[in-house]
C-alpha cells in the first residue's frame, strides 16, 4: 500500500468502504473513511487491501486489475453491475451477477451470432463466450467438456445453463427441430421441479447435468438430462411464504373445466399439501382477471397474485401443454400426468382418527371417505386396499414357530400420516423421474462423439429456520467447493510450482474438516442420523445431543445459543446445531431430521401402487422391487436414508480430486459403460471442466459502500 493513496478498509454492514490510512498501529491501521473526514476506526492489517487508482473505472477481466484483492474484485463487479454489464471474467472463470431485469438485446439473435467461434476476450465477457469456449475446446481437444454452474439459490444458475443450451443449439444445431426441443422440455422439467421458495420464485429443487451431444462433425444430435435428488419434503410441506412444486398451482389455475372435473380440483387452500404454504397464484393483471373465482384461494382473493415477471401459472399452464404437444407427449400421456398429480393432492387429504379401542390404531375419519374415493379412482387403486393400506403394516413373521405367517400390525395416528406421506413422495417422486426420462426419450440420438455438460445445482442456502433440506444442499455445496479448491486453487498452484513460475501461494480454506464432520463414518452428522433412525424410538432431540457429545471441541460445529442471532439462540442444545461453511453459519433446526431422513414406504403401501390397475402409476413403479432389500421383502418397514443418498449417488466422486471421479460423477451413464481398465486408478485424465461460471445474486453487489 502506498502512502496517501486510497485503500479499501472493512465496513460493518457495507463489506468495504474506501479510506485513507491516517496511522500504522503493531497490528492494525487506523483509517478515515474518505466520504467520513475526521472520523476514524481501527481495521485489523490483513483486512485492508489497495484500491484502484479510479475506483470508477471497470475492467472485463479481474485479472487486468493493478491490485486484485477481494475489495477491488468486489468493487469492478458492482461497477459493471450498475452499468448492466453483468458479466465479468477472473481468467475463464465467467462471474454473473442477477439482473433481475431484462437487459436489452443482451441475449438477443444478433448477440448469439457475434460470439461463434470468438476466442474468450475478444468481445465482453458473456455466458456465450464461455459456451463457445466450452465447444471450440471440445473440437480441438475432441473431448467432452463440461460447464460448472455454481452460486447460491437465487443468483441465476438455471437461467444462464438456459443461455447456454440455447447458444449451443442455435449455434451449433443441425437444423433439425430437436434444437428446439431440447429447449422446449425446460418448462416441463421446472414445472415437475420448481417451486417459490423465499429466495426465488422458480427456484429449481433438484439437480441436473444436462449433457448436448454432438457427432463426429460436432453438430448437435441429441441431449440427455440427469436429474439428482429432487427435494422431496416439499410435496407434503412448505413454510409459510413458500410453496410446493409449481405444477400443482398451474394445474389448478389452468386445466379445463373438463379437467378439473375429471380430477375433482378445486382451489389450492383446500389440499392439504398445499394449504400450509403460500395459496396464491402467479398472474399477471390480465391473466389474473382469467383465472376464475372459484379456483382462487382466500387468500389469493385477499392479497392478490404473486406477480413475476417470468411467472404466471395459468399462461405457463398453457405453454407447458403446447411445450409437450412438441416433444411429443400425446393427450392420453398428458393426462396420465395430471391425474396421478391430482392423485397425490387428494391422498394428502386423508385423515386419521384414534379407534378408541384397545387395538391403538386407526381409522380414516369420516369425511375422508370421499377423498379416498378420489385419491384410489385416480392413482388405480382399490379403495378398501388403500384404507387398509394406510391405516395397517403388512408384516411377516421371520422367526418362531409361525414363520412366515402374514400378520398386520394396526397403525397409530401419527405412523399412519407418515405413511400416507411416503406413499405421495413415492408417487410424486416416481412421477418426476418419469417426466426425466420422458424429456430424454424426445432428443434421442443413436450415437455420439464428445458432449458438452452443464452441472447446475441447488446454490448454498441459509434462512433464518434451516432443516434437512438446507443441510443436504449446503453438504453437496460443501463438495462442490472441495472441487473447486482441489482443480482451481490446489492444482493450479501446483503447475505454477513444475513451471517454475514465482507465483505467491495463494492460501485457501481447506474445507476437508467440515465435509468429515458431515459424512466421515460413523462420527459424521449423517451417520449418526441413519443411527437414530435404526433406532426402536429415534427422537430429533436424541440425535442433536448425539452430534453435540461426538463433536464437542469441532471447530466447525457449536450449539444454537453460540449464535449471533436472539432467534437461534432461543433454541436449546438439543434442538440444533451450527456448522461453520466455507459460505458462512448456518445454524439447522433438527425438528423432524429424522423422519426427513426415512424415506422408507412400507411394503404394503408398495405392493399395492406396483399393482396398480392403472398401467401409467404400475409402470412408475417397475422395478421398485429390484432394489429392496432381503429385510423389506420380510414386510419388515426398513429404514433407507436421505441423506445417505446424497452421499452416495450424488457427490462422493467430486470429492475426489481425481479427473476419473468427477468423470464418474458428472456422468455416471457414460462412465458405467466405460470399460473397467478405465476407470481404474492409473486411467489417463477422462474429463476436465473446462469452464466455470459463478452467478452471484445482486445483493453481492451491496456488501460495500459506493463512492
Ligand atoms: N440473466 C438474467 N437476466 C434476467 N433475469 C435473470 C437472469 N438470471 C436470473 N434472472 C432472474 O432471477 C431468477 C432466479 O434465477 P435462477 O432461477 O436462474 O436462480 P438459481 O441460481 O438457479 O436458483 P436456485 O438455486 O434456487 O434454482 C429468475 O427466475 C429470473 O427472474
Amino acid at each position: 500500500m502506498e502512502d496517501g493513496k486510497p485503500v479499501w478498509a472493512p465496513h460493518p454492514t457495507d463489506g468495504f468502504q474506501l479510506g485513507m490510512i491516517v496511522d500504522i498501529g503493531a497490528d492494525a491501521l487506523t483509517i478515515e473513511p474518505l466520504n467520513q473526514k475526521g472520523k476514524t476506526f481501527l481495521a485489523p492489517m490483513n483486512q485492508v487491501f489497495p484500491a484502484e487508482d479510479d475506483v470508477n473505472k471497470h475492467v472485463d477481466d479481474n485479472c487486468s486489475l493493478m491490485y486484485l484483492n477481494e475489495a477491488t474484485l468486489l468493487n469492478n463487479v458492482r461497477v459493471r453491475y450498475s452499468k448492466d454489464h453483468i458479466y465479468t471474467y477472473v481468467a475463464n472463470i465467467l462471474i454473473a451477477v442477477n439482473p433481475y431485469y431484462d437487459i436489452p438485446k443482451l441475449y438477443g439473435p444478433d448477440s448469439i451470432k457475434s460470439y461463434r467461434g470468438k476466442s474468450l476476450g475478444t468481445l465482453p465477457p458473456h455466458v456465450y463466450a464461455i459456451a463457445d469456449k466450452a465447444y471450440r475446446d471440445m473440437k480441438v481437444l475432441k473431448m467432452s467438456q463440461s460447464i460448472i454452474v455454481s452460486g447460491e439459490s437465487g443468483a441465476g444458475k438455471t437461467e444462464n445453463t438456459k443461455f447456454v443450451l440455447r447458444y449451443l443449439t442455435t449455434t451449433y444445431g443441425s437444423g433439425q427441430d430437436i434444437d428446439e426441443r431440447i429447449v422446449e422440455a425446460n418448462p416441463l422439467l421446472e414445472a415437475f421441479g420448481n417451486a417459490k421458495t423465499v429466495r426465488n420464485n422458480n427456484s429449481s429443487r433438484f439437480g441436473k447435468f444436462v449433457e448436448i451431444h454432438f457427432d463426429e462433425k460436432n453438430a448437435v444430435v441429441g441431449g440427455f438430462v440427469s436429474h439428482y435428488l429432487l427435494e422431496k419434503s416439499r410435496i407434503c410441506m412448505q413454510s409459510n411464504d413458500e410453496r410446493n412444486y409449481h405444477i400443482f398451482y398451474r394445474l389448478c389455475a389452468g386445466a379445463s373445466e373438463d379437467i378439473k372435473k375429471k380430477l375433482h380440483l378445486g382451489s389450492p387452500d383446500s389440499f392439504r399439501y398445499l394449504n400450509r404454504g403460500c395459496t396464491r397464484y402467479f398472474a399477471s393483471k390480465d391473466s389474473d382477471k382469467q383465472i376464475m373465482q372459484n379456483r382462487k384461494s382466500p387468500e389469493h382473493l385477499k392479497v392478490g397474485a404473486l406477480k413475476d415477471l417470468l411467472l404466471d401459472d395459468q399462461g405457463d399452464f398453457n405453454r407447458m401443454c403446447v411445450a409437450m404437444k412438441k416433444i411429443g407427449l400425446d393427450d392420453t400421456e398428458k393426462l396420465d400426468l395430471f391425474r396421478v398429480v391430482a392423485g397425490v393432492l387428494h391422498l394428502g387429504n386423508i385423515d386419521f382418527e384414534e379407534t378408541g379401542s384397545s387395538s391403538g390404531g386407526c381409522v380414516l375419519k369420516n369425511q375422508s371417505g370421499q377423498t379416498l374415493e378420489y385419491c384410489a379412482d385416480l392413482l388405480g387403486l382399490d379403495q378398501d386396499d388403500l384404507r387398509v393400506s394406510l391405516t395397517t403394516r403388512v408384516m411377516l413373521t421371520t422367526a418362531g414357530g409361525a414363520k412366515g405367517t402374514v400378520i398386520k400390525v394396526p397403525l397409530k395416528v401419527e405412523q399412519a400420516n407418515n405413511a400416507r406421506d411416503a406413499l405421495a413422495k413415492a408417487v410424486y417422486s416416481r412421477l418426476f423421474d418419469h417426466v426425466v426420462k420422458r424429456v430424454n426419450q424426445c432428443f434421442p440420438f443413436e450415437t455420439s462423439s464428445n458432449f458438452i455438460g452443464v452441472l447446475d445445482i441447488a446454490g448454498f442456502e441459509y434462512f433464518e429456520h434451516n432443516s434437512f433440506e438446507q443441510f443436504c444442499i449446503n453438504y453437496c455445496n460443501e463438495k462442490l467447493q472441495q472441487f473447486f479448491n482441489e482443480r482451481i486453487l490446489k492444482e493450479e498452484q501446483e503447475l505454477y510450482q513444475r513451471e517454475g513460475l514465482g507465483v505467491n501461494e495463494v492460501h485457501y480454506v481447506d474445507n476437508q474438516d467440515c465435509i468429515d464432520l458431515v459424512e466421515a463414518k460413523l462420527v459424521g452428522v449423517l451417520d449418526i442420523l441413519d443411527e437414530e433412525n435404526r433406532l426402536p424410538q429415534p427422537s430429533d432431540q436424541h440425535f442433536a445431543l448425539a452430534v453435540h457429545n461426538k463433536h464437542k471441541d469441532h471447530f466447525r460445529l457449536t450449539v444454537p445459543r453460540k449464535s449471533k442471532l436472539t432467534i437461534h439462540r432461543n433454541l436449546r442444545d438439543d434442538e440444533g446445531f451450527i456448522i461453520r461453511h466455507f459460505a458462512g453459519a448456518v445454524c439447522y433446526e433438527t425438528t423432524r431430521f429424522v423422519e426427513k431422513n426415512n424415506d422408507a414406504l412400507h411394503m404394503s403401501l408398495e405392493s399395492l401402487v406396483c399393482e396398480s390397475k392403472d398401467k401409467f402409476v404400475r409402470e412408475l413403479f417397475e422395478n421398485s422391487n429390484t432394489t429392496k432389500d432381503s429385510k423389506q421383502k420380510a414386510g419388515k418397514l426398513s429404514f433407507i436414508s436421505v441423506g445417505n443418498k446424497f452421499k452416495t449417488s450424488q457427490i462422493v466422486c467430486l470429492l475426489s480430486p481425481e479427473s476419473r471421479a468427477v468423470f464418474s460423477f458428472y456422468a455416471p451413464r457414460i462412465w458405467n459403460k466405460l470399460p473397467q481398465n478405465l476407470k481404474s486408478a492409473s486411467a489417463p485424465v477422462l474429463f476436465k471442466p473446462s469452464v466455470i461460471l459463478f452467478s452471484l445474486p445482486p445483493h453481492f453487489c451491496h456488501f460495500y459502500s459506493t463512492v
